[in-house]
């Protein structure tokens, strides 16, 4: 008999094609009346496309959000909020720039409005990091959590084919964890099993025609439902071994989920039967670490560290570092096993079956 504890996040959604179109409204339920839009430097026309719909209810454009909030960017872009007396944060773009909403939502309350145009899921989670001194720091906080989010697969269009396939494949590595999650409940894993599925769906498609709105609609679906799975159950080995990656190496955030996932999968295989089942039934495959090997090779996404900038001569460091603190994980965590692991990910090794 399964034994569990719900707690739903709050927070409300509006999706479809054209839902931008309902930003004015969205932010006057909010009761905001001045507006900083967040963006990253290369999104800068989406910003001002947003600041305009949005009139005399903008404060301002920052578009200076970058990969993993360094501390200096959130200080910069919490003054300015100041300075202009904003009293929302709209954050258009990716987790890089959702990332930096929440960094100023942490420090000031202020509600933030997220319009994602990726699909790394950062808008459904109550997890913020912020980079200080070489070092990202990770934390859980209520506040940071967006109170509206607007998904409208129109702005997913521009999003690069490689970049989709990765950043589907990020989403996808939320669920996949999520199944065998040590707090896992039946209703994440309906959710993860559909958002698994939306994206197998979805990401050749896309990879067939970027502009292929239905394919954008249903991967911004999965993508979804994968960000809710992140925001309510704990992660394992393969989120700790991507955040070591990209944080201590500077591994690109997406590439690394991509490469890394169908080897935690092996790892975690003969502990999480019936997750690898899910993950595989899902991908209608035959095995889950092998399914996700092929939805990324047979995609054009890389598939061995050593093609992102991972050396060699960094894989020892690395596996010390992601086991330096014990945290739950389907199979107890084991030295030698790791270290094979991030070498089969190094080479690009498709993971044997059984
Ligand atoms: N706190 C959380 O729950 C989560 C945080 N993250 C964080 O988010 C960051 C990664 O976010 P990603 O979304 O992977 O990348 P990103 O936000 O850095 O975006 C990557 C690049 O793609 C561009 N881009 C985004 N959407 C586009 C579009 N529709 N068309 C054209 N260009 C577009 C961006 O401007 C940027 O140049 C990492 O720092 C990661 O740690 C990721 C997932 C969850
Ligand atoms: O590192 C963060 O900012 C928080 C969570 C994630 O990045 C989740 C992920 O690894 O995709």
């Amino acid at each position: 008999m399964k034994r569990f504890v719900y707690n739903g996040q709050p927070g409300r959604v509006v999706f479809g094609p054209g839902a931008l179109a309902q930003l004015g409204k969205e932010i006057q339920a909010l009761g905001a009346r001045r507006a900083l839009v967040l963006s990253t430097p290369e999104q800068r026309a989406s910003a001002e496309h947003v600041a305009q719909i949005l009139g005399a209810r903008a404060a301002g454009v920052f578009d200076r959000a970058v990969m993993h909030v360094p501390i200096e960017t959130a200080r910069e872009a919490r003054e300015l909020a100041r300075k202009l007396d904003a009293d929302c944060a709209v954050a258009v773009g990716g987790g890089s720039t959702t990332g930096l909403g929440k960094a100023i939502a942490l420090d000031s309350g202020l509600p933030i409005l997220a319009i994602p145009t990726t699909y790394a899921g950062s808008e459904m989670t109550p997890i913020y990091g912020i980079t200080e001194g070489g070092l990202k720091k990770t934390g859980r906080d209520a506040k940071v959590l967006p109170r509206t989010v607007i998904y409208d697969p129109e702005l997913t269009l521009t999003l690069p084919v490689g970049l989709s396939v990765t950043s589907g494949i990020n989403a996808i590595a939320h669920a996949a964890e999520g199944l065998y999650s040590v707090d896992s409940n039946p209703v994440m894993d309906l959710m993860a099993e559909e958002g698994i599925r939306a994206l197998g769906r979805a990401l050749p498609a896309i990879r067939a025609d970027a502009r292929d709105l239905e394919a954008r609609g249903d991967a911004l679906y999965g993508a979804w439902l994968c960000g809710i799975v992140l925001g309510n159950v704990g992660m394992a080995l393969h989120h700790k071994l991507c955040h070591t990656l990209g944080g201590s190496f500077n591994l690109p955030h997406a590439e690394t989920h991509t490469i890394v996932l169908p080897h935690a999968l092996a790892y975690n295989a003969k502990a999480a039967p019936e997750a690898m089942r899910r993950i595989a039934r899902a991908l209608d495959g035959a095995g889950a670490p092998q399914a996700v090997f092929d939805l990324a090779q047979d995609n054009g996404a890389p598939v061995a560290l050593r093609d992102i900038g991972m050396k060699a001569e960094d894989l020892d460091r690395a596996c010390d570092i992601a086991l330096q603190n014990q945290y739950p994980n389907p199979r107890p965590l084991e030295r030698e096993a790791i270290r094979q692991l991030l070498q089969d990910a190094f080479e690009g090794k498709r993971p044997s079956a059984g």
